[in-house]
């Protein structure tokens, strides 16, 4: 094994933005053809910093692709009633075509009931349980996939990464990366684990992977002895850790660490300008695919 970097860097930064300048040209073409302008309901409830900083990158990638955005803002001490009035609202007005909730919701709230309440042909986000259902079930297509795994797959596909037969093993069995980015290996014909905090060998398990996704939210725990010479590192975590150096005080890394990742994968997605952008690409193609869906433009 080589001491030197070796590993292609895969950008998803500049692919979420080549996606982004794609959607803008079918978003044009399908306002000139038949004036139909997608818009995206994002609705966040209480005052993370995080979510709202989402929230505020989900508006202006909107704004870059001609999408127009609806925005609803609820105090933190919200009751489920209110947040699914607007839902509701949302579900009626046809010039909406994708609807989210920011996620984690307050801890009062029941995730389930608010999520089940997004009508399926709204669902951009891609977690109501039957678009859930659909994506498991061998011959069903889900109308929506979630974001962040599909900009995984997409990522793997637009740098001519084979899937099929590949031995692929997802670290994280979280509802919103986890499950679904190891159903959707499956449904590319890869041969499919999941590593997850009870798995007693994880690393003799990741260490046979030729395409490892991690999304588990702890900072470098993927080591270079995990990974498999050649092996893809798709890195889903975002974890802040303190720096002082950094004008905020902390920096972003990864689940994977990057430096030995470098030296042995054959390629790797940074953090950030990874999977990040492609998540909120993903939503941007979801919504227009949903308003292409509802008015039969092809
Ligand atoms: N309703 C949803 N909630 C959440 C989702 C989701 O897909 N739907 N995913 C995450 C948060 N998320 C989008 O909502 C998200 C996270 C991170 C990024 C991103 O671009 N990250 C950058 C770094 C950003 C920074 O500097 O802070 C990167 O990795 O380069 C986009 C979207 C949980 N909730
Ligand atoms: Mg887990």
């Amino acid at each position: 094994i080589s001491t030197e970097a070796s590993a292609m860097v895969i950008d998803g930064k500049s692919i979420a933005k080549e996606i982004r300048h794609e959607i803008t040209t079918e978003i044009s073409r399908m306002k000139d053809e038949i004036g139909v302008i997608p818009g995206l309901a994002v609705i966040l409830v209480g005052d993370r910093k995080d979510s709202a900083t989402y929230v505020r990158n989900k508006k202006k990638a909107c704004e870059s692709v001609g999408v127009k955005s609806y925005e609803v803002c609820l105090p933190e001490d919200s009751t489920e009633e209110e947040v699914l009035k607007f839902i509701s609202g949302f579900n009626d007005d046809p010039e909406v075509h994708g609807i989210l909730v920011q996620l984690p919701l307050p801890s009062h709230m029941n995730e389930q009931n608010i999520l089940n309440a997004v009508s399926i042909e709204k669902d951009v986000d891609g977690f109501h349980p039957l678009n859930i259902g659909r994506l498991a079930m061998r011959g069903r297509e889900p109308l929506f996939v979630p974001c962040t795994p599909k900009g995984c797959i997409e990522l793997l596909h637009r740098c001519d990464i084979d899937i099929k037969g590949k031995q692929a093993v997802v670290i994280g069995r979280s509802n919103i990366v986890g499950m679904p980015a190891a159903l959707l290996l499956l449904r590319e014909d890869a041969t499919v684990s999941i590593v997850h905090s009870r798995t007693k060998n994880p690393e003799e398990i990741t260490s046979q992977a030729d395409i490892i996704i991690s999304a588990v939210g702890q900072p470098n725990m993927v080591r270079g002895s995990w990974i498999k010479p050649g092996a893809v590192i798709i890195d889903v975590g975002i974890n802040p850790v303190e720096d002082a150096t950094s004008p905020r005080g902390y920096r972003l890394v990864g689940d994977v660490c990057y430096e030995e990742a470098c030296k042995i994968a054959s390629a790797v997605t940074p953090v950030p300008g990874g999977v990040g952008p492609m998540t909120i690409a993903m939503l941007l193609s979801n919504t227009l695919s949903s308003a292409k869906r509802m008015h039969n433009f092809q």
